[in-house]
Parts: C-alpha cells; structure tokens; sequence
C-alpha cells in the first residue's frame, strides 16, 4: 500500500491528459487507480484499506472469475472515498508472495485460497479448557510449510496447565513457541507479530478473542467501521479479518470460522522442503518416494541408521506427513 501509484497519478492530474494512442476495450487504462489491501470479504463485498480509509468495493468485470482474498494487494478505481454507500471497483489484484489454502474436507478436491501473503501461521491451542489437539496442530502445521509460512506456536491459558509436554511434541521440528494466559505479558507474541503479517488459527475457546483484544485494543472499533456496512461482524463471519497492529506493527488475521483445515491439496512429496536438513538426504530416493514411513530405501532411514540424522526429526516429519492424510476430526 505505498504511494507509489498515488505519486504517479498526481503527476497525470496537473498535467492535461494526452491521448496519443486510443485506449482500447482490451487493454484498459487505469491510472487513476489507488492501492488498497483487502481486509475482509463477505457476500461479494470486498473491504480494501485505502491509506486509512476503508473503501467498500466490488470485483470489475475484467478480473473475471478470478478471486479475489483477505492480504490481497489490489489496485481500485470508481468511487474509491469511502464514504457511506460509496463501491469501488477493483481492477486488479498483484502477484501474491504466499498463498494459504485449504480443501474444505481431505475428499474435496477444490482448494480455496483463505488469504493471502501472510508470513506466519499463528497455531493458538490451549494447555487446557479445552485440551490440546495435538492432530490438529499437525495439520496446521503442514498448512503452514506448504503456504510458504512460518508457524508460531501460541499456547494460552498458562495458568491451567505446564506447557512441556506439548512443547516437547514439537522441539526436534523447531517450530517456535510462545506461552500466553490473559492479563499475562505479551511481550515475546508481539515481538513474534512484528512487522509481519501473521494468521491467528484456533478452536472455539482456546482464547483467541481473548488474545486478538489484547493485541488490538481498537479491534472492535475496525471492526465496526465494516460491521455498519455489511451488518455482520467478526465473529458471525466466516470470512478471515484482517487488523493493523497499533503502531504499524504488522498485521493479524483473524480467522472465526475457520477451524480445521482440509489438505486434499499438499502433495506429499512437496513438504519435506520445508525441512532442507532432511531433504538434503533423500538424494538417493526413489523418484515418488514420499519420505514416510515404510517407503522402501527412504533416505530418512538410510540417515538414521548411519547417524547422520536425528531419529526424533525424522520421526516427527513422518507423523506431520501422516497427519495431511488423517480424518480432521
Ligand atoms: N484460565 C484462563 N482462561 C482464559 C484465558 N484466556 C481466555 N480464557 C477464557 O477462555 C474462554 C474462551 O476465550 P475466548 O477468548 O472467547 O476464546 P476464543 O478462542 O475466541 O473462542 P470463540 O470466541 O468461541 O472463537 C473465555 O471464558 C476466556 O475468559 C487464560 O489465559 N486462562
Ligand atoms: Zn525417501
């Protein structure tokens, strides 16, 4: 959301427009066009940010089928003021730098984009009330390194339960970790959210709510402004949020409605790049080896059994492996 084209367009405004080639039907011009990124969408209704303005805005018709998601860095035209029953139309959506998707359930084959370019996959599950699932922290997991994204492990509600039997699930895979409980110091999840655009992911009643209010004292109010558009809130939509961190600290996603992920889209053979220390030893697999367990002559085992990897590593990139093909619930 630079200035970039605000600059640009300025520059066209001073100056009388030269129509030195006709504009064609094809290749349409928009330089009047503003950057905005995309917060929310509900109903075919999409909420851009516009420097700090929010701008309702439907899809133009040349972006066709197209989707159009939360992260998604557009460029708009039309009544792009804002004000009250004002639509934008967005023309175009940039390159996305990272796409998190799911299948609705591990049988359906049609995958959407939930948002997209986050940095950081924030997994909250709670020490206790209600207990860990740590299957469905897997399967996040794997959303995660298949998205391109870091995962972070969020654990609240501190002063139910010791965090150590959880965390040691998840040590040999690195994956780092805060520890949270409400009213508690935020300090290590807030330099985790800094300066990135990070999707918040959890079960009803882990604290998440708890967690995002803590974070953006002004949640309520961003999400106001689009609640007296579309008559809907955060929590009756199932469409994912996103919210500026006080002082340009970075992004949060909120994601209310959704709650588990299907993974009928990873291929098996793709996540083990997330883990460059484990794929290094599987020069020698057979083309389609899956790296899992009972592959015939895996590379992982060949490591383990010579030492050069750590049988906890590998044991546990199986079970995440394991995990994409496993019932949700
Ligand atoms: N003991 C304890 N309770 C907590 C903590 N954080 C949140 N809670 C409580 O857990 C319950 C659920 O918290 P929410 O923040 O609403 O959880 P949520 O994940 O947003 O759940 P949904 O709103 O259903 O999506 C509330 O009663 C909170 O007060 C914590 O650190 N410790
Ligand atoms: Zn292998």
């Amino acid at each position: 959301m630079s200035g970039r084209y605000t600059e640009h367009d300025h520059e066209h405004y001073e100056r009388p427009r030269r129509h030195t080639r006709p504009r064609t039907k094809e290749r349409p011009s928009y330089e009047d066009a503003v950057d905005g990124v995309v917060v929310t969408v509900d109903r075919g209704r999409y909420t851009l940010l516009v420097d700090d303005a929010t701008v309702m805005a439907m899809k133009a018709r040349p972006l066709g089928r197209k989707g159009v998601v939360v992260g998604d860095r557009v460029r708009a035209v039309g009544d792009t003021s804002g004000a009250d029953g004002s639509l934008a139309r967005i023309v175009e959506v940039a390159e996305r730098r990272t796409v998190l998707r799911r299948t609705a359930d591990d049988d359906d084959p049609v995958e959407r984009v939930i948002v997209s370019n986050a940095d950081q996959l924030v997994v909250v599950t709670a020490l206790a009330d209600p207990e860990p699932r740590p299957r469905l922290i897997d399967r996040a997991l794997v959303a995660a390194y298949d998205a391109g994204m870091q995962p972070l492990l969020c654990l609240t509600k501190s002063d139910l339960a010791d965090p150590e039997t959880l965390l040691s699930t998840y040590r040999s895979l690195g994956v780092p970790w805060v520890v949270t409980r409400k009213g508690g110091d935020l300090d290590a999840l807030r330099e985790r959210l800094h300066g990135r655009t990070s999707v918040l992911l959890g079960h009803s009643g882990v604290g998440k709510s708890t967690l995002v209010n803590a974070l953006v004292p002004a949640a309520d109010r961003q999400v106001g402004v689009v609640n007296a558009v579309t008559g809907r809130g955060r929590h009756t939509s199932t469409s994912a949020f996103m919210l500026a961190l006080p002082d340009g600290a970075g992004w949060i996603v909120d994601t209310p409605g959704i709650r588990s992920f299907g993974l009928a889209h990873v291929r098996p053979g793709q996540l083990i790049g997330a883990f460059p220390d484990l794929d290094e030893l599987t020069g020698e697999c057979s083309r389609g080896c899956t790296h899992g367990a009972g592959e015939p002559e895996c590379g992982l085992d060949l490591a383990v059994a010579s030492g050069a990897a750590d049988p906890d590593r590998v044991e546990s990139f199986r079970r995440l492996l394991a995990a994409r093909s496993e019932p949700a619930y």
